[in-house]
Order: structure tokens, then C-alpha cells, then sequence
């Protein structure tokens, strides 16, 4: 998510100050691994860089110095070193909230952002038209470009460096945005709104880093500069009080200048109820357009009253083909070339001038695969793939360095599936389980399973659902699935994942091949119904089924008249419910 801490006002005539909610974040110091020293995320590649060549490179211990000469060159080139990823991962997830001041030396060349003034007045109103050079917004890194050998690898890092590379490619304008032609495709509705600069009330519903924030962007963007202001908050670090102050804020534009507001609320479904509540006269009197961003379903986390005056506009997890096109220029902003199947790089012209790095086709091609629509996901392993190979070093005879699939697949971890623990997506796998078990489907009994288990599911949470299958679903058609199932949990809970998994899959298949019934569910399930409806005080239990302990219980009649069913030979007759409710049938 992108969660900024912090809420951030822009508008076309001036940027007015980004004030910071609560306490400011500080940037997470990490140590160095060779001389021990303690520094910002953002600096630690380039200190390495200075550090292990200042170092000694014997063998000989530097007071301070903690690793081995092997260590250092092992941290410096290869990728697989423990140690490696944690620079890369670190910098990879870390947060740069926009105008925090950093030492990198990309964020200080001009921003797009920061040129945003220069430019206005000159951004056409309302239509969607290509942007003009100059106004490409910061989704467009200055290029590499042919740099000599070793400067050209310090400034692919340098431009790795900082802010992570989604946040950096965020495009600035709809021809950048790819996908998601549902919505925005031609004559939908929402492009004639944006056409014709008239913006509803929206909730963007949809996938993590699908888009969402970016549109809410490119929608301010398109409006009116000089009669709109566009305020973002993030609900997962705004505060009522903050809420009120950017309403009180909209109320004073709206009167004094006639300035409407965008209000970008990134992750509304975190706001309770009464939260949601604060925005609504205000969106329906029109002093503030609602832009909100939720990956919830809106319809169980948003206000129906905000709902019913929101267009929900759903979002889809992005294309494999629309991935590739955002890979693809991200690659190119970064100046690294791409290497198509049959096309081998040039060995003699990838001398010392040639662009550094080079990455297969193929490579981009199963990224955009594993993402799953993730397009954070997907730029963010690029990133650290480069990392990780800018510190692999190029390969020896070819000289030159290329990203492989391998490099992908390595960047990648097993967080790229889309799974959501606490959210709808939760709730979704687990009912696909249930029914795909209870439809005897083995196949896609294991399928859901896999999908839980793989995106972190807890095995135990999926293991209590099988014993209530085994029960709700199965019954007494086999009574042997119970056991089975919570043996399951048991074992489960005995050995943790991953070794569990295997446990979970033999017992969800189990469960699916073995025959359904649901006679005691819907039994046990007339009788609560019964007792619900019953009208009165319960009917007292019969005497004769009364247990009677003592001499005084006796003489009341408890027990009275009770036959006693081993000592007869044949079958019993005798009441077993209470006279008011005889007759009545449950199985
Ligand atoms: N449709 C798209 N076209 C091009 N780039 C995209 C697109 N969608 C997302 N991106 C890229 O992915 C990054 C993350 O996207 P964004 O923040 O808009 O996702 P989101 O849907 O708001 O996700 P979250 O719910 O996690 O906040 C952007 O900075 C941008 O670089
Ligand atoms: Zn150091």
C-alpha cells in the first residue's frame, strides 16, 4: 500500500506545505556490515561502495571491523550471501514520504513535481491529451544514456537508489496508464467524465497496486488546475481531527477563492463508520469530491449512505501484456536494453561505453507473470533483480551484464501472491474450499488450498474449517472423516508449515472423495429452530427421564415410571419428549 504518514496538498496556483500528521517518520538506519558505522537505508550502497575499498582487503582484523576479507567481497558481488538481500530488500520496501530530503543524487535534480508551477496554465483542460515533454511528470527518470563503464553502473544504482522504483515510475498522465480498459477504455464512462472535466464522487475498488492511487492522480491532474485543489490523506494514519481540519480547510477555499477539493482518501475502508459519516454532507453539498481507494469490497466497509452518493468504479488486478508494457518502460527509463530470445548481446560493442545491463525478454516476460497483476510488485522485483545484479558484477567473458530469469525468480518471494489474510480475499479462498470439497472436486479442492497455504494462510485456520466439513458436510455418511480431520489439526498443529501442507492436502482430499451428507447438520438445525419459535416457557423435562439421587427427588416422582430398556426383550415403548412438542420430527 502506499500509505503515505503523512497528508500532502497540492494545487495547480501554488504547493502549499505538506504538513506531517503526528510525528514525522524517520528513515530506518541500518549498520555496515564491514566498518560497523550507522547510517540511513538510502546511503548504505554507496557507503559500501567507499567502505570496502577503504578497507584493508587482508585478512588482517581492523579494530571495528567484523567480517572477513571473503566476507566483504562475498557481501560486495554475490546475490546469494545472507547478507545480500538485506540491503536490497531494506531498500526496496522502504518509504520516502515525497519532499523528505535525501542524499540521493536523483531526487536532486528537479522534480517533475517541483516544476509542476512552471508549468501551469499550460495543462489542457479536461481532455486527455499526450503530455508535453515538459510536463511528464516523475514517472519518467532521465535516462542512463552511454556512460562510460563504471560511471554508467554508479548511475543505474544511483537511480535505484532512494525512493523504490514504483513510486518513481507512477505516470502522470492516462497515456502512461496501462490497462484497465474496462474502465477507462473509449466510451466508457468514465473517460467521458474526465473528458469532459466533470469529476463524481468516486471509490476506486481494486487489487493492491493496480492503479488505484495512480488514477485518483491522473483524475486531479486532469481537472481544472486554477478552480481545484487536490488533498490526499491515507485513513491508516489520519486522524478524525484530521479529517475535520482538511473539511474546515475545503469550506474556506470553497467560500473565499471558489476552489473546489479533490479529497484523495487512500484506503477508506479503514476509517470506521463514524469517520466515513464526517465527509458525507460535505460531498453532498459539493465542497469536496471524494476520490477514495479501498481494496475491500466497498459494500461491506463503506458507509451506504457515502456509497449511495459514490460512483464504485472496480479496478482489476493488471494483464500480463499491461505489466509487460509498465516493465518494459521502466526498463527503458532505467537505460538498460532488452535482449530478445534469438538476439545475443554484441560482445565487441558492449565495451566501455556501452549501457551497462542488459535483461531478457524472457526474464521481463515471467515477471510480469509472477507479479499477478501487481504492477508494486512487479517493479520492485525488477528493481531488486538490478540491484542484485549491479552487485553480481558483469560476466566474465562477455562483459557485460545481463539480468536472467533466474535473477527474477530470486527477487521474487513467495509474498507476490495475491493474498490478503485479514481481508475478503480470506474469506474468498476458504468458501472456494469449502464448496469445491462439498462438490467432490479433489482438483480444485488442492488448487484452494494451495492458494491459501502459499499466500500465508495459517494452517491451523484452514484445519479447523476441515473439521467443521467433516462434520457440517459429511456426517454420519463417513464418520471416519472426522477423526480424520482433527487428526489433521493436531498434526498440524504439531509440526507447523511448511511441513504441514502435505498433511492438509491428503485430508482435504480425503474430504472431497468421501460421500456427503448433510442429515445431521439440517437435523441439529431444525431443532434450534424449534426451540426458537417455541412460544412460552419451555416444557418442563418429563418426570419419568428425571434422574433421582436422593430419597426427597424420589418422593417428588423423579424417575417415576422410567423403563429401564436393557431389561426388556423387546422394544420399549415410552415418550421421550415432553408431551407438548410429541410427534414432532427432526431426522
Ligand atoms: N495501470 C498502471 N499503469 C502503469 N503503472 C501502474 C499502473 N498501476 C500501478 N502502476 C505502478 O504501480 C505503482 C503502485 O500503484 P498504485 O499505488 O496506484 O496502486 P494501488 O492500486 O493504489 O495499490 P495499493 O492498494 O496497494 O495502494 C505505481 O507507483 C505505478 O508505478
Ligand atoms: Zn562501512
Amino acid at each position: 500500500m502506499t500509505a503515505p504518514h503523512f497528508w500532502q496538498v497540492q494545487s495547480g496556483i501554488m504547493d502549499e506545505v505538506a504538513r506531517p500528521v503526528g510525528a514525522g517518520i524517520a528513515e530506518s538506519h541500518v549498520q555496515c556490515p564491514v566498518c560497523s558505522q550507522e547510517m540511513p537505508a538510502s546511503a548504505i550502497n554507496l557507503h559500501l561502495d567507499t567502505c570496502l575499498q577503504v578497507q584493508p582487503a587482508s585478512g588482517v582484523s581492523v579494530k571495528k571491523r567484523r567480517l572477513s576479507c571473503e566476507d566483504q567481497v562475498l557481501l560486495a558481488r554475490n546475490p546469494n550471501s545472507p547478507s545480500f538481500p538485506l540491503f536490497q530488500k531494506a531498500k526496496a520496501s522502504e518509504y520516502q514520504p515525497e519532499g523528505t530530503p535525501t542524499t540521493s543524487p536523483f531526487l536532486t535534480t528537479p522534480s517533475p513535481r517541483r516544476t509542476e508551477t512552471a508549468v501551469k496554465g499550460q495543462v489542457p483542460s479536461g481532455a486527455v491529451q499526450p503530455p508535453k515533454p515538459e510536463e511528464l511528470g516523475s514517472g519518467h527518470l532521465p535516462k542512463v544514456g552511454f556512460q562510460e563503464g563504471q560511471q554508467g553502473e554508479k548511475m543505474l544504482a544511483e537511480r535505484l537508489d532512494g525512493k523504490p522504483l514504483a513510486d518513481k515510475m507512477r505516470p502522470c498522465s492516462l497515456q502512461d496508464y496501462m490497462g484497465q480498459n474496462k474502465v477507462l477504455g473509449e466510451n466508457t464512462m468514465l473517460r467521458t467524465l474526465l473528458q469532459s472535466n466533470e469529476i463524481p464522487s468516486i471509490i476506486l475498488w481494486g487489487p493492491p497496486g493496480c492503479g488505484k492511487t495512480t488514477l485518483a492522480h491522473i483524475i486531479a491532474k486532469n481537472t481544472h488546475k486554477n478552480t481545484t485543489r487536490f488533498v490526499t490523506i491515507s485513513a491508516t494514519s489520519a486522524s478524525t481531527n484530521d479529517v475535520r481540519e482538511v473539511i474546515k480547510q475545503a469550506q474556506n477555499e470553497q467560500r473565499l477563492f471558489k476552489r473546489k477539493t479533490i479529497l484523495f482518501v487512500d484506503e477508506i475502508h479503514r476509517f470506521n463508520k463514524t469517520q466515513q459519516d464526517t465527509f458525507l454532507p460535505h460531498v453532498e453539498c459539493g465542497t469536496i469530491t471524494l476520490l477514495g481507494a479501498t481494496t475491500e469490497n466497498p459494500s461491506f466497509q463503506v458507509n451506504n449512505a457515502l456509497l449511495s452518493r459514490c460512483r464504485v468504479i472496480v479496478l482489476e488486478k493488471l494483464s500480463v501484456e499491461a505489466m509487460e508494457a509498465i516493465l518494459m518502460r521502466a526498463v527503458e527509463s532505467l537505460g538498460i536494453k532488452v535482449l530478445s530470445e534469438d538476439l545475443q548481446p554484441d560482445c565487441r560493442s558492449s565495451s566501455a561505453s556501452e549501457t551497462p545491463m542488459y535483461v531478457e525478454q524472457k526474464a521481463l516476460t515471467t515477471l510480469a507473470h509472477l507479479c499477478d497483476g501487481d504492477a508494486r510488485t512487479g517493479l520492485n522485483g525488477l528493481q531488486l533483480s538490478v540491484q542484485a545484479g549491479l552487485a553480481t558484477g558483469k560476466d566474465a567473458p562477455a562483459n557485460i551484464m545481463v539480468i536472467k530469469e533466474e535473477h527474477i525468480k530470486e527477487g521474487l518471494q513467495r509474498s507476490h501472491i495475491l493474498y490478503d489474510r485479514a481481508g475478503e480475499e480470506h474469506y474468498n479462498c476458504i468458501s472456494a474450499l469449502h464448496k469445491s470439497m462439498r462438490g467432490s472436486d479433489q482438483n480444485a479442492s488442492l488448487y484452494w488450498l494451495g492458494r491459501m497455504l502459499e499466500g500465508g494462510e495459517d494452517p491451523l485456520y484452514v484445519a479447523r474449517r476441515l473439521v467443521r466439513f467433516a462434520s457440517e458436510d459429511i456426517g454420519l455418511a463417513d464418520p471416519l472423516a472426522l477423526p480424520q480431520a482433527v487428526s489433521t489439526f493436531q498434526a498440524c498443529h504439531f509440526i507447523g508449515m511448511p511441513e504441514c501442507e502435505v498433511i492438509l492436502a491428503q485430508c482435504v482430499m480425503y474430504l472431497a472423495r468421501t460421500p456427503k451428507s448433510i442429515a445431521v447438520y439440517s437435523a441439529y438445525g431444525k431443532v434450534k429452530e424449534c426451540l426458537k419459535n417455541h412460544k412460552g416457557p419451555l416444557p418442563p423435562v418429563p418426570l419419568h427421564l428425571r434422574n433421582a439421587p436422593t430419597r426427597l427427588m424420589k418422593d417428588f416422582g423423579y424417575g417415576k415410571g422410567y423403563k429401564y430398556n436393557p431389561m426388556y426383550s423387546q422394544p420399549v415403548e415410552q415418550d421421550y419428549l415432553p408431551p407438548e412438542i410429541k410427534g414432532i420430527k427432526f431426522v
